[in-house]
């Protein structure tokens, strides 16, 4: 007898590169693939950069960041999606387009504007487009501090306390986006607190102890990837359980990808975003503990190194 087709849950990755494999897309399919997630990419700008910083970035045409859409969206169901580096004005439009017209799933927007190392991954002309037309299509929208700042306005100043982190979380959902998960990485404090605030008026912090290490490369793609990944399997087990079909023969197995077979379909968008981050967080806090001390750099000083994606998977040599 033939088992029934079945099939895992899908996330789309629509980002740039980082070929030392911290950030960017790589870091977005090693996170998928830790959540049981099967992960596909459009790459909008191949970028050369390591654990020191952004070399050079090299620009993907808007007519092939559409092509590479196109491929994925015309043959494969995805659950969820998530934006990284847009790079400029011309692609946030696209992406702007594909989710009107397309089925892209739960849209988690990573707002990504300046790299740790200080290089520009969007360009100025672009940021008006993310705050009046990305956002407002978002389920989910991540920035950082600088990024949260920007997106209110020129002349807004960085969030430099939780009230303040609270405060804009709020403004920001006056935007559109269904919900904004505030992170608080660019503090100093002993704790990370980060905020997450909904259209629905719930809101939710969640604080992890600091880690002192200089491996946080990547920290934000890794985050966004893994709440995406989270989101496609809720909605793949949610689909799953509403058409009968065999959740556990998908590949998605919830030890390892934490994604909730028994979801019910009475789950609403807040309860899916509100989990999805939480794991993540949690993901995220082991990822960075098990490379706090790695040194992958030949170069050490100085270095910002990635954290350990597969922290879950257990490899005896
Ligand atoms: N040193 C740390 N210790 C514990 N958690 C951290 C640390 N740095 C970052 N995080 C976690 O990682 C998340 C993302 O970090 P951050 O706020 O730095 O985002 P980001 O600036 O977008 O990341 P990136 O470094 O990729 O640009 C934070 O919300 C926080 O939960
Ligand atoms: C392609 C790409 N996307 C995003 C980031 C941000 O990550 P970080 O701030 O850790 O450098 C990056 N460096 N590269």
């Amino acid at each position: 007898m033939t088992a029934p087709a079945s099939r895992p849950p899908v996330a789309l990755s629509i980002a740039g590169t980082d070929p030392s494999g911290g950030a960017g897309i790589h870091a977005d399919l090693k996170a998928f693939c830790a959540r049981g997630v099967y992960g596909t990419t459009a790459i909008t700008a191949l970028v050369a950069q390591n654990t020191h910083g952004v070399s050079e970035v090299y620009g993907i045409d808007e007519a092939f960041v559409e092509a590479q859409l196109a491929s994925v969206l015309d043959d494969l169901p995805v659950d969820a999606t998530k934006t990284g580096m847009l790079s400029t004005r011309s692609l946030v439009d696209l992406v702007c387009r594909a989710v009107d017209e397309r089925d892209l799933g739960y849209f988690v927007v990573d707002p990504v504007m300046v790299a740790t190392s200080g290089h520009r991954l969007l360009d100025d002309d672009a940021v008006d487009s993310v705050r009046r037309q990305l956002m407002p299509r978002a389920d989910l929208i991540t920035p950082n501090l600088p990024e949260a700042a920007l997106l209110l306005g020129e002349s807004e100043p960085e969030a430099a306390s939780i009230e303040q982190m609270r405060d804009q979380a709020g403004r920001l959902i006056e935007h559109g986006a269904r919900g904004v998960l505030l992170k608080g990485g660019h503090g100093v404090d002993d704790e990370v607190i980060d905020v997450l605030a909904l259209a629905d008026g719930t809101t939710a912090e969640f604080t992890h102890t600091r880690i002192r290490t200089p491996n946080t490369h990547g920290t934000g793609c890794t985050l966004s990837a893994t709440i995406t990944a989270e989101m496609a399997a809720a909605r793949h087990a949610q689909a799953s359980t509403a058409s009968g079909a065999d959740t556990t023969a998908s590949g998605a197995d919830a030890t390892v990808s934490g994604a909730d077979a028994t979801a019910s379909e009475t789950t609403t968008a807040s309860e899916t975003i509100t989990a999805a981050v939480e794991r993540s967080l949690d993901y995220l806090a082991r990822a960075l503990a098990s490379a706090d001390h790695w040194q992958l750099s030949l170069n050490p000083e100085g270095a910002h190194g990635p954290v350990d994606h597969l922290v879950d998977l257990t490899v005896t040599r």
